[in-house]
């Protein structure tokens, strides 16, 4: 799709808001690349005229021998210093721009972080949501040039300007003959930088997919399924075929743009020409000087110079500037997971528990129910577990217990209050939470375990303590750096752990927090059966008062909590502790049959 006039008209709205974001992030260099563009804008409107003078004053001394050279030598004394302004200014404003790009691209990054951490779950999984707050974030460098395309057109205008005037003062009718012979070739450079937006636009997937190719053929983390299965070859052949399309359309295109822009750049200059010749009459006839003739020329050469690279630029200015659309879009999007005015003390210690009341959830991008019905209280200090078949709605509901997201119908309640009344940055500090798919923080040890309550980063006691007890220690023990060891293979430092010491680090994250409610969503599921049955044994023991929720698919650990709930296609099939289910012989007592016999 291509950029029409009026998509880029609408864009450029967004200028006024980029400045004023350029203004906050540092008014000192903003004034300071301003004041300096607009000397650089005028300067050479400044030395072309001092050219003039130059020439006519040395044509004056030819003519009388007998005039001083003070004046010439003046002229050309201030030349010269013009031209050395010119030269540090147009350093100087480089320096400016890239200083003031990179604090920009700093700053719109911590913005864009801090806004997205205000954001609820929810909205990270809505595809549109995602792809606004990709395309701003991708497009950070992209503000960076921006920013120096958008002075640097306020500087050509302003010198394109400067040149008009002097042309009209001369004689009008200059610029209207330059104007109109030069407009098809400055629409065409409108219509072929278009097209070439538009080109690029309609080969980005597959630039995305080399890109992707070129990773997974160089990658480590794809280098072993790689080599065995020999797929080398296949991935550098799907390179080239896509590259060689990618190359013939663009060939194509240059060759074409070449043809055109160079025939209709002819009556641009035909004209050029007419009035070069009206201008070298004036001279002959008098009315002009020599100086006067060069000043002239210089400037059309210029400006037509200027007129065509400003083109090129508006479009550039515009591309950039549709971009921005997506950034200050993604800062309209507010939360909707709020906070109320007067949030309710959190419980310490909870009295009565959570309450689930019909409890029903559906994602937004989904039709189908991933909970519905829930009706149970998980009461203080009990210890329950979840069981259910893969998509039974047992993550879901512990997402919606810590208030990830809040219920499509029904409520829950704590202490018998809408967990809504509540602060939810309480909720969250009374929960201690380790998911399936935790994070491998490519840190080190210390701050893997950290996180857990990173207001205690400092606390190497609590962090050492909360090794022990996850299992982690005698893993961080052997490491050569113990604690300070990076983990992960990021970095050249790194120390790569396998799945369950992993584990057993993210674990430690859970025993970090002073919190009531400790939940452990399958966070064991890489841990040997021995190495799991330890964990929730000590989990059990250490977190006595605690109240907690494990999912698990080990019945030998489920069944140590005090009850279970089996899910169903997102309901509640059963409840009740590890006998009676067995008692009843339904579906748990099913299960554990089923995970028994395989080990008999
Ligand atoms: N972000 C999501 N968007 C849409 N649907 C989702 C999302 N996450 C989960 N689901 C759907 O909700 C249902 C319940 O998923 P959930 O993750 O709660 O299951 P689970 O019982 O924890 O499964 P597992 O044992 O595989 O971890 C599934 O059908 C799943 O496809």
């Amino acid at each position: 799709m291509g950029l029409t006039i009026r998509d880029r008209l609408v864009a450029y709205r967004n200028l006024p808001k980029f400045f004023s974001l350029v203004w906050k992030v540092s008014p000192r260099l903003t004034s300071y690349n301003i004041l300096i563009r607009i000397m650089q804008a005028i300067i050479p409107l400044g030395l072309l005229n001092v050219s003039k003078y130059i020439i006519d004053e040395a044509i004056a001394i030819t003519h009388n021998r007998a005039l001083p050279y003070d004046y010439l030598w003046k002229l050309i004394a201030i030349e010269f210093i013009l031209i050395l302004l010119l030269i540090i200014l147009g350093k100087v404003t480089s320096l400016i721009d890239e200083l003031l790009g990179e604090r920009l691209t700093n700053d719109t990054t911590n913005m864009i972080m801090q806004h997205a951490a205000k954001l609820d779950l929810v909205q990270f999984e809505n595809s549109q949501f995602y792809d606004k707050l990709e395309r701003a974030r991708q497009q950070t460098t992209g503000r960076a040039i921006l920013l120096t395309h958008l002075f640097s057109q306020v500087q050509d205008l302003i010198t394109i300007i400067s040149y008009i005037v002097v042309l009209v003062t001369f004689n009008p009718w200059i610029i209207v003959i330059l104007l109109s012979v030069t407009l098809p070739s400055l629409l065409g450079e409108f219509y072929f930088n278009n097209k070439n937006y538009t080109l690029l636009r309609s080969q980005t997937q597959a630039r995305r997919e080399l890109d992707y190719l070129s990773l997974v053929a160089s990658s480590d983390v794809a280098a072993k399924e790689v080599r065995l299965f020999d797929l080398s070859g296949f991935f550098i052949n799907r390179f080239k075929n896509i590259s060689r399309d990618l190359y013939n359309a663009k060939r194509k295109f240059g060759v074409k743009r070449l043809i055109i822009s160079s025939l209709i750049s002819i009556p641009g200059i035909v004209g050029f020409y007419l009035v070069f010749f009206y201008i070298v009459q004036q001279v002959l006839h008098g009315s002009l000087t020599i100086g006067g003739l060069t000043l002239l020329l210089g400037t059309i050469r210029q400006l037509g110079g200027l007129v065509q690279s400003s083109a090129k630029r508006f479009n550039a200015v515009a591309q950039g500037a549709i971009y921005l659309t997506d950034y200050f879009d993604f800062f309209n999007i507010m939360p909707t997971i709020t906070i109320p005015n007067n949030p309710r003390p959190f419980p310490d210690p909870i009295i009565s528990g959570f309450t689930f009341e019909d409890v029903g959830f559906k994602y937004t991008n989904s039709e189908k129910w991933a909970n519905r019905h829930l009706n149970f209280t998980l009461r203080p200090g009990e210890k329950l577990a979840l069981v259910g078949e893969n998509g039974a709605g047992k993550t879901t509901l512990v997402k919606l217990l810590v208030r990830l997201y809040d219920p499509t119908e029904g409520r829950i309640t704590l202490d018998g209050y809408d967990l809504k009344e509540y602060n939810i940055d309480d909720i969250r500090k009374q929960m201690g939470i380790i998911f399936q798919d935790f994070i491998k923080y490519q840190m080190s040890a210390s701050v893997n375990i950290a996180v857990g309550d990173i207001s205690e980063i400092d606390r190497e006691d609590l962090i050492t303590d909360a090794a022990m007890q996850s299992l982690a220690h005698p893993i961080i023990d052997r490491m050569p750096n113990k604690y300070q060891q990076m983990l992960g293979t990021h970095f050249d430092t790194g120390f790569e752990l396998s799945g369950g010491e992993w584990q057993k680090v993210a674990l430690a994250r859970a025993y970090m927090r002073n919190s009531q409610i400790v939940i452990l969503d399958e966070p064991t599921a890489a841990l040997d059966a021995r190495s799991e049955y330890e964990v929730f044994k000590r989990f059990s023991d250490i977190t006595e008062k605690k109240t907690a929720v494990l999912i698990s698919h080990r019945f030998s650990t489920v069944r140590m909590a005090d009850r279970i709930i089996v899910l169903d296609k997102g309901e509640i099939l059963e409840i009740g502790s590890h006998e009676e289910l067995l008692q009843k012989g339904h579906r748990y007592a099913e299960l554990f049959e089923l995970q028994a016999a395989g080990y008999k």
